[in-house]
């Protein structure tokens, strides 16, 4: 008999086929703190969560049994994946269920901050027929839409409805996706200047985190209007908080905050500007419904060993296959987020050319490496090996394949392009040397050697006498230690290149400075 726990409130019909399956035993059990989950979760095979559940280390730790972590909705944030991972517990969610549900939840929220809603209707039961409340109309106001997935896109198509110009930004978002979707195709600079609303639905990334922070507010249209149904943090508090008093921001509305639930003294609760919610943009009977039948029924087929989908972690790898890839995985990965951090323009296709001995083998799951490392850097915690290549058809972006035998004399190349909606190309090439490890081999058309490492600098500049001085002054001057330098060029005297690694992460100033120096004409971080 499988033991499933159910820890948070998920829907009674939304998990009856597993109530109902005779080989399984259901207990619900919300409400528990961490250590009392510790407490009981050896006896489970499967945990059924949806955000307020904090799967944390120790309770996979203590879950002897746990086969899998079930999430009755999209974002697993409140799960610890890599602890996940290296327990081998699978990880699975249920991405499409609540997309609807969240979309009109964000735009109630949007229409309820354009007319006072809250606010009106709180006066008019204290008994006070209060009609001063003066809304705006939606009809001809430019909306500006972060984040231009699932919810983001949907919201979008109402927003037309309703008059609306849409703005939308997402690396992901090409110019003909964009008209598919009637939005303008806009920069995040674009929209902060020019939206009378703005609503993010990206997820909570280190990109993401603070998107919208005082340099932004510091240039928004007076009166404008913000929404966030995302996660909190997308838009920083304390920064709308100074915008909102500054007179910069009408009004803002949150289904999210930074720290859940919020403190009683949290500005947001005692600002009439700010009307808020307690994460309830998937709370309806339809999406509870969709969400909770979707990742029970996953759970079944985990638990009876049968074939699954919605994996956040789990690789479809049969051992035979993995054995000769699994080298290359990691310098896969890497070389996708290597590329992704090299575009400056939303990206159209992801080339692939795999050469010399990888040319002979089924490159897939390599292949669902490298477009994992390409997503990643803007999608998050959410892409994983399973979905990888599932995310870029249902963003229209295009991944090309091909092996080759121009193996530039190495035993195996993996090369991969990022063509840009204006078909410039980024790309990025390494091998993997036995003996030596992961090399990164070409950046763009110059040469180099250097391993890939999670703090570099690449530095583009002309070939002259003086640079690598000059570089290695600025940094010392600043205590950023070189641990490698590598310079490639076409033509003595042309363009160049120069790979750092270098021992942290490199100050926004620090980068500002080396394009300050002769002869640099840009200077950015990448990170793996
Ligand atoms: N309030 C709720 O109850 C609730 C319910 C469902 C989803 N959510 C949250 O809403 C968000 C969106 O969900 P979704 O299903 O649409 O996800 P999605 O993955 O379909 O879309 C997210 C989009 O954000 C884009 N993005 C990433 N970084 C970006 C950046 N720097 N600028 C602009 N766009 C960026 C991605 O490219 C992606 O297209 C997630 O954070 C999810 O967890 C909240
Ligand atoms: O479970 C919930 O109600 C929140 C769901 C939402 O934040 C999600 O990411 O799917």
């Amino acid at each position: 008999m499988f033991k499933v726990l159910v820890s948070d409130p998920i829907s009674d019909l939304g998990i009856q086929q597993l109530v109902e399956a005779a080989d399984v035993q259901v207990d619900k059990k919300t409400g528990l703190s961490e250590a009392e989950l510790i407490e009981i979760i050896g006896d489970y095979d499967a945990l059924l969560v949806r955000s307020q559940t904090k799967v944390t280390e120790g309770i996979m730790k203590a879950g002897s049994r746990l086969k899998v972590v079930g999430r009755a909705g999209v974002g697993v944030d409140n799960i610890d994946l890599p602890a996940a991972t290296g327990r081998g517990i699978i990880v699975i969610n249920a991405p499409d269920g609540n997309t609807i549900t969240t979309c009109e939840h964000a735009f109630a929220m949007m229409m309820a901050l354009a007319r006072h809603i809250p606010q009106a209707y709180a006066k008019t039961i204290s008994g006070q027929w209060d009609r001063k409340f003066l809304g705006v109309e939606l009809r001809n106001k430019k909306l500006g839409v972060l984040g231009m997935g699932r919810i983001g896109s949907e919201v979008a198509k109402r927003a037309k409805a309703f008059g609306m110009d849409i703005l939308g930004y997402d690396p992901f978002l090409t110019e003909e996706r964009a008209e598919k979707l009637g939005v303008k195709l806009s920069s995040v600079d674009d929209i902060v200047k020019n939206a009378d609303f703005i609503t993010v639905h990206t997820p909570l990334t280190p990109e993401t985190k603070h998107m919208i922070s005082t340099a932004q507010f510091a240039v928004m249209k007076k009166g404008m209007r913000i929404i966030n149904c995302a996660r909190g943090g997308v838009v920083d508090e304390a920064a709308l908080v100074a915008a909102l008093d500054e007179g910069i921001v009408a009004g803002a509305a949150f289904d999210v905050f930074e720290h859940e639930p919020p403190a009683p003294d949290h500005p947001f609760l005692h600002n009439p500007k700010v009307i808020v919610t307690p994460h309830l943009g998937a709370s309806t009977v339809e999406a509870q419904e969709n969400v909770a039948i979707d990742v029970s029924e996953q759970v079944l087929h985990i638990l009876r060993d049968e074939p699954f989908k919605n994996a956040v972690n789990m690789p479809p790898v049969a051992s035979s296959v993995m054995n000769k890839l699994q080298p290359y995985f990691s310098l896969g990965e890497k070389l996708g987020s290597f590329a992704s951090q090299l575009t400056a323009e939303p990206v159209k296709s992801i080339v692939i050319e795999y050469a010399g001995e990888l040319s002979e083998v089924d490159t897939q799951p390599l292949t669902r490496y490298i477009v994992k490392g390409v997503l990643s850097r803007h999608l998050g915690s959410e892409v994983n090996i399973v979905n990888s290549l599932h995310l870029t058809k249902i963003r229209d972006l295009n991944v090309q394949v091909s092996s080759s035998s121009a193996t530039k004399g190495f035993t195996n190349l993996i090369t991969v392009t990022l063509v840009e909606q204006t078909n410039a190309e980024r790309s990025v090439a390494g091998t993997l040397l036995y003996g030596y490890g992961e090399r990164i081999v070409q950046v763009n058309e110059f040469p180099i050697d250097s391993a890939p490492d999670n703090h570099q600098i690449l530095i583009s500049h002309n070939d002259q006498p003086g640079i690598i001085g000059n570089v290695g002054t600025l940094l010392g001057r600043n205590e950023v230690n070189i641990a490698t330098m590598q310079v490639g060029r076409k033509v003595v005297g042309g363009e160049a290149v120069m790979l750092l690694s270098v021992d942290k992460e490199v100050p926004k100033n620090v980068l500002t400075e080396l394009v300050g120096l002769e002869a640099i004409n840009s200077a950015q971080e990448i990170s793996l």
